[in-house]
C-alpha cells in the first residue's frame, strides 16, 4: 500500500487540539495514520507578522490515488471550519501533502512532491524525525540529508 507524508500546521486557536482533531478526522475518513512526529513550535515562515505555528508531520497509508487523498485533506480542513486570512498567513489548520510514494505530479490541483518542502524547516524537522531515510524523488536525497542541507544553509545566512 502506498505510504504518504502529510504536513500538519496550526497557528490560530488551540493549536495542539486542532492538530489532534485533524489526525482523528484523518482516521475517520479512511486515512490510516502510521506515525506522527513530535509537534514543534516554529517561527512563521514567509509572512512573519503572525503568531507562532505548531507543526508536525504524519506518515499515512491511503488506498486511493494522490488526488483523492488531497481532496480528503481539503475536506477535513473545511470540516474544521478552516479559516485562511491571506496567502501564507494564519490558519486554524493546514494539511499539506508532501510525498506520495515516489510519485511526481504537476496538475492544476496538486504538485508532488510539495514544491517548497526542501526550503521549510517547519516541514523537514518533523518529517526527518519519522522518515529520515525516505528519498525525495526529485532531489534524490534523503529527508535527513535535506534537513541537514537546510540547517547548513540557514547557519551560513546567519554568519
Ligand atoms: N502538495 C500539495 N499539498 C496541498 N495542497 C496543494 C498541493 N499541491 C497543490 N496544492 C493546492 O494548493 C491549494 C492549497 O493552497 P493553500 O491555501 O493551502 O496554500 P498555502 O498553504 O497558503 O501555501 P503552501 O501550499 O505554499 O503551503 C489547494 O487547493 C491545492 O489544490
Ligand atoms: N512556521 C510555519 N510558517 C508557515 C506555515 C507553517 O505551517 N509553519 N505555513 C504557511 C502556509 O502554508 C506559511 N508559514
Amino acid at each position: 500500500m502506498p505510504v504518504a507524508y502529510v504536513a500538519l500546521g496550526s497557528n490560530l486557536g488551540n493549536k495542539e487540539e486542532n492538530i489532534r482533531r485533524a489526525l482523528e478526522l484523518m482516521e475517520k475518513h479512511g486515512i490510516r495514520v502510521r506515525q506522527v512526529s513530535p509537534l514543534l513550535a516554529t517561527e512563521p515562515y514567509g509572512v512573519t507578522d503572525q503568531p507562532e505555528f505548531l507543526n508536525g508531520a504524519a506518515e499515512v497509508e491511503w488506498t486511493g490515488d494522490p488526488e483523492s487523498l488531497l481532496h480528503t485533506l481539503l475536506a477535513i480542513e473545511q470540516e474544521m471550519g478552516r479559516q485562511r486570512k491571506r496567502h501564507w498567513g494564519e490558519r486554524n489548520i493546514d494539511l499539506d501533502l508532501l510525498l506520495f510514494g515516489d510519485q511526481c505530479i504537476h496538475s492544476e490541483d496538486l504538485v508532488l512532491p510539495h514544491p517548497d518542502m526542501a526550503n521549510r524547516s517547519f516541514v523537514l524537522e518533523p518529517l526527518a524525525a519519522i522518515a529520515p531515510q525516505v528519498v525525495h524523488p526529485v532531489f534524490h536525497r534523503t529527508i535527513g540529508e535535506l534537513w541537514q542541507d537546510l540547517q547548513k544553509k540557514q547557519t551560513r545566512k546567519q554568519e
